[in-house]
């Protein structure tokens, strides 16, 4: 599917693309930087600015594997003494950006001595940069890494918020966001479920700030979010920039060399064809202990096959965020005892990080419990695997209600007053998913938008289209 590198030609120009911390923000970004590379002929180089200054294992694992077009710079770590335990993840990734602009405009000038530079991208959190871009007199653009419906509540939020007191649901009650099926407030983006919060407020200032974007960039595509899509592409909301819908941007490894294949996908080998169950809670996921004990016994009683990605608990749903590959034992005693013995041959648990592309289009796997991270959703979606919600953080509870309500292509374990999802519940939901009728029925479905998704990014799809649009813009500027 993707083009072959075209020989040595001059560059088109020179784009720079500033990652925001998260793999799930890096990981559509390098997709989004191989097509610009491989199509438009466009060199590009990644500014990463980071925590802790150095890459995370996974950081390196993805960016060493960039073709030699794409270039990458990690700016010196940001300070983060001052700020208050319980920060909430949303502001340290916006602070981050905002305390490495003097860096980030340095890393810039040393690329404008070499290149011609035409754009900047930043993902969803990036907007401060922009102030740098305009320095350079280069165009700005956003790549929204989420799903069109998030990126129509953002659109719409500064006249939501204008002059109201009572909380966005209500609000949102009130005002249909186009695309976007009801929400209950626990399940909007997490932050502006109560809007006194700073974590609200930060959203809030991100959004106002996409005005001044020059185009937005949104990794869906219309088979997947129809009303939500033609909305943001067809109807202009005053004062937002153009949308481009590029999606779906994701991660396809190729299949290792046999004697490199990690044990996971040895195991995956011995299976039968869609009968494992893929458990995995992303980029940054925890359970609490409790939790994990009810996840661990849930998965014995279903019976099922299983690939469980692992990680030590924690009571904090994002603290592997920041620090992906920070657990390098692969000691599982915090698990129930016995179940690793029970689970046997049936189970195969790994810690902190899997080849997660690579489960996912393996022929072995036949469903994904997923924290509903939008990248884990389309990496699901191209490889038609139906999917359990299990939303932790972030927007991800919408994503779940959009995949079991709205796309209909998950089932949604109930989760109790006290947000556990009970060994019963987890048991039910995974039979119900890889034997149950409506298995077939959201297969069916799956094999549908898997083939949309691939008519989306082939040669004359409309996400190519669009992204050819913008990069015509860049060159034509
Ligand atoms: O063991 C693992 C775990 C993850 N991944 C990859 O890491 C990415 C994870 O992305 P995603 O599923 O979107 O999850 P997060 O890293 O949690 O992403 C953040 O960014 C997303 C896009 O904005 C949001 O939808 C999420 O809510 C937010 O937490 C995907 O490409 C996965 O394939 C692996 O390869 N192996």
């Amino acid at each position: 599917m993707e083009p072959q590198p075209q020989p040595a030609q001059e560059s088109a120009g020179h784009v720079v693309i500033l990652p925001t911390p998260g793999m799930g923000h890096l990981i559509p970004l390098i997709e989004l930087a191989k097509k610009l590379v491989h199509s438009h002929r466009f060199t590009v180089t990644f500014i990463i600015p980071t925590k802790r200054g150095s890459p995370t294992k996974v950081q390196e694992l993805v960016l060493a594997s960039l073709p030699p077009s794409i270039s990458y710079v990690f700016l010196p770590p940001a300070s983060f003494e001052d700020l208050p335990e319980g920060t909430r993840i949303e502001t340290i990734i916006s602070l981050i950006v905002s305390r490495s602009l003097q860096a980030f405009r340095e890393a810039m000038a040393a690329i404008a001595r070499n290149h011609r530079l035409v754009s900047l991208v930043v993902d969803l959190f990036g907007t401060e940069a922009f102030q740098v871009a305009r320095e350079f007199n280069v165009s700005r653009y956003i790549f929204f890494s989420s799903n069109a419906s998030l990126l129509s509540v953002f659109f719409q939020m500064s006249a939501l918020d204008r002059g109201v007191s009572c909380e966005y649901m209500d609000l949102l009650k009130k005002v249909k966001i186009p695309g976007c099926i009801p929400f209950l407030n626990e399940e909007l983006l997490a932050p502006l479920q109560s809007r006194g919060n700073e974590g609200c407020r930060g959203i809030l200032y991100h959004a106002k700030r996409y005005t001044s974007a020059e185009g937005v960039m949104v990794n869906s595509f219309e088979a997947l979010e129809g009303e939500a899509v033609r909305d943001l592409r067809e109807k202009r909301r005053e004062g937002m920039p153009p949308v481009y819908v590029v999606g779906p941007l994701v991660k396809m490894d190729q299949p290792a060399a046999a004697a490199e294949r990690e044990e996971c996908l040895k195991w995956l080998d011995k299976q039968p064809r869609g009968s494992v169950l893929y458990v995995s809670f992303g980029s940054g996921g925890t359970l609490s202990s409790e939790q994990i004990t009810e996840l661990a016994l849930g998965l014995e009683m279903s019976e099922q096959r299983f690939l469980w990605v692992v990680r030590r608990p924690s009571e904090k749903a994002e603290s592997f965020y920041f620090k992906v590959h920070g657990q390098d034992d692969a000691f599982f005693d915090f698990l129930p005892e016995g179940f690793l013995e029970r689970t046997k041959g049936r189970g195969f648990v790994l810690p902190s990080w899997a080849p997660q592309a690579q489960v996912l289009a393996h022929e072995g796997t036949g469903g994904f419990l997923t924290h509903c991270g939008w990248n884990s959703i389309l990496e699901s979606v191209v490889n038609g695997v139906p999917m359990i919600t299990w939303p932790l953080y972030a927007e991800q509870s919408m994503n779940a209600v959009l995949l079991a309500e709205g796309i209909q292509v998950a089932l949604r374990p109930k989760v109790t007053e006290d947000r556990m999802i009970d060994r019963k519940e987890v048991a039910a939901a995974a039979k119900g998913l890889m034997e149950g009728e409506e298995w077939k029925n959201m297969r069916h479905r799956m094999r549908g938008l898997k083939e949309a998704a691939y008519e989306a990014v082939s040669e004359g799809g409309a996400s190519t289209t669009a992204i050819a649009e913008v990069a015509l813009k860049w060159n034509t500027q």
